[in-house]
């Protein structure tokens, strides 16, 4: 597959500018979606970790760059991380880095599973049957029904969850190594166009081992479950990196939505006061922005979301904040309509994942926009 980017060609400037140019362009993804394998494989299965209570601050903001600121498991032996080469074997301090650097998601899996068999038949009342994804309304053809989602997947429902994702030591070995990095004479890009501060992961060389395993083996079995008709089930690739507030440098973050069709956003610590992330509805949603969700920080564990969902961080109280965050890209949607423009995207080639799109007809997603 060639890995491809957009051009500039809708709007001026860099990739920012051109999608923030845009404003809230008219979207409505269109199309009708059909289950992806995993889907139908977890036929029945109900994840849900967690869902917030809405929340009442109104967003203060809503451009990002408006304001200055700029592991798997013990249950999962078959990944074995490797140590990282050169400069990178920092990281490998003995505990923390390895196998067991990530929490047992396939066992919440495989509880949730026995959970959700229990909960499905009351999940949405009057449907055929528990499967789920989405299945063509026969009455309205590209119009699809959240038929067989779990229950927390209604309309209007934000759809962000939390997940154990790291253990505590792996963090702490992790920031070690991004001190390190910092401190080094290293080359270092910007981990976006909105943070200043922070470290793109395949700079120390651990997209490869740490997020692509992270990505296909973990994530996507719960993203095909909870976020089908947003490609959860076709991801084939990221961008990863972490962001570091700090006083005197990023302290607080606009509010934005993501070049991503999915976003997992991990807390490594360290101790700080502020910087909770708040979240609104779509970018395309009319009232976007009417009732933001505040969600707090908690080291180890990640956020998931809509790479749509208009999101931002508070301003940093006290200490220092290092979070990862990995966008997470199916090309399969991405190729039909760029999320930052929401248009057909025109391609250049590029290097490694380039900004997630390919070259080749993806295979048949279409996607709708539940909320
Ligand atoms: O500050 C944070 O943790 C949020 C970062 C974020 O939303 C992003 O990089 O896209
Ligand atoms: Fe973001």
């Amino acid at each position: 597959m060639v890995p491809a980017s957009w051009t500039g060609k809708l709007g001026g400037g860099t990739r920012r500018a051109h999608a923030l140019s845009r404003g809230r362009p008219p979207l409505p993804w269109p199309g009708s979606v059909s289950a992806p394998p995993q889907t139908v494989f977890w036929g029945g299965v109900f994840v849900l970790f967690c869902t917030w209570e809405l929340g009442t601050d109104p967003c203060r903001r809503f451009h990002a760059g408006s304001t200055p600121v700029p592991g798997l498991a013990r249950g999962a032996p078959e990944v074995l991380l490797r140590k990282p080469a050169g400069r990178r074997a920092a990281l490998h301090h003995g505990d923390g880095w390895g196998p067991a650097a990530f929490l047992p998601l396939r066992l919440l899996l495989l509880r949730e599973l026995v959970r959700g068999a229990l909960r499905a038949p009351r999940a949405l009342p009057g449907r055929a049957a528990a499967a789920p994804g989405l299945r063509p309304d026969p009455a309205q053809p590209r119009v699809c029904q959240p038929q067989g989602l779990p229950a927390a997947v209604r309309r209007g429902a934000k759809r962000i969850y939390r997940l154990p994702v790291l253990t505590a030591p792996f963090c702490q070995a992790l920031l070690q190594e991004l001190e390190h990095f910092e401190q080094s004479d290293m080359p270092k890009g910007r981990p976006n166009t909105m943070n200043n501060y922070g470290v793109l992961l395949h700079e120390l060389g651990l997209d490869e081992q740490l997020v692509t395993p992270l990505r296909e083996r973990f994530l996507q079995p719960l993203t095909a479950l909870l976020y089908p008709d947003c490609g959860g089930g076709w991801l084939d690739s990221h961008r990863a990196f972490v962001v570091k507030y700090a006083p005197g440098q990023d302290r607080e973050l606009g509010c934005h939505y993501d070049n991503a069709e999915l976003t997992l956003n991990v807390a490594l610590g360290k101790a700080f006061t502020g910087g909770a992330l708040y979240f609104g509805g779509l970018f395309q949603a009319p009232s976007a922005l009417a009732r933001p969700l505040e969600v707090e920080h908690v080291v180890g564990q990640g956020i998931l979301h809509r790479g749509g969902q208009l999101h931002g961080a508070r301003p940093l109280g006290t200490g220092e904040r290092w979070n990862l965050v990995i966008w997470l890209r199916a090309s399969a949607v991405r190729n039909r309509l760029c999320p930052m423009c929401c248009r057909k995207p025109d391609l250049v080639d590029d290097e490694g994942f380039g900004d997630g799109f390919t070259r080749e007809e993806p295979p048949v997603v279409d996607v709708c926009a539940l909320t």
